[in-house]
């Protein structure tokens, strides 16, 4: 497997759900990620939606030490090195573009990019890359179109994202060719803004307890 591949999933580390989220308020950012770890979810994607997603970023990469913060709706090289000098360890993308692999190459962040279509998942095959965000996955195809990639894509494997809930993660994660499934539902935003951490910690435990 390519060291790069080998790294994000070294680095997600078996965690089921990776939970996306768009921080409106730098101020939920700590204690939003300490909550998901505490749920047994450390990884997380903080996307690049929101005016204060690199400052979160900094924050939990600098004082919670047990998250590992990936970035999230990367679109273009500069958002890429802008993301990584916040402290991002992963970068995600919804979709794959010549100038996003040609950062990731010239960069130890590893790239998780997002894949839909057979040429799309050669594409980041022929870069190198094993491991691809199926997104939006419900809206794609959803297991139907993974049990399809199966057996001509067999080497590579997929993190569906979009349309995944705490309902139908569990038949994602169980094919083989699915490592994780990526989602919003672990820390929704009504709860994010009430600051009920202690919910969203309930949430996550439930997700993480999700076999893969
Ligand atoms: O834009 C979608 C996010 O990547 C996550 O999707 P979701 O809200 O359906 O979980
Ligand atoms: C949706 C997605 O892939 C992202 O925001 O990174």
């Amino acid at each position: 497997m390519p060291s790069k591949t080998e790294k994000l999933l070294s680095l997600l580390n078996g965690q089921p759900v990776i939970p996306v989220l768009k921080i409106s308020d730098v101020a939920n950012a700590v204690p939003l990620a300490r909550a998901l770890a505490r749920g047994g979810l450390p990884a997380i994607e903080i996307t690049l939606r929101t005016a204060d997603a690199l400052e979160a970023i900094r924050r939990v990469a600098g004082e919670v030490e047990e998250a590992i913060v990936g970035a999230g709706t990367i679109l273009d090289s500069r958002q890429f090195e802008e993301a990584a000098s916040a402290g991002s360890r992963f970068i995600v993308s919804p979709g794959i573009t010549r100038e996003l692999l040609a950062a990731a190459a010239d960069s130890d962040v590893p790239l998780l990019p997002g894949a839909i279509t057979p040429g799309e998942i050669m594409a980041a095959r022929e870069a190198g890359l094993r491991f691809l965000k199926f997104f939006p996955a419900e809206q794609s195809g959803g297991i139907a179109s993974l049990k399809a990639f199966a057996s001509p894509l067999a080497d590579v494997k997929f993190c569906p994202t979009g349309g995944i809930t705490g309902k139908n993660a569990a038949d994602y994660l169980s094919l083989p060719n699915v490592v994780c499934v990526g989602g919003s539902w672990v820390a929704p935003d009504d709860l994010v803004k009430a600051g009920k951490w202690d919910e969203i910690e309930a949430l996550a435990r439930a997700a993480s307890k999700l076999a893969k």
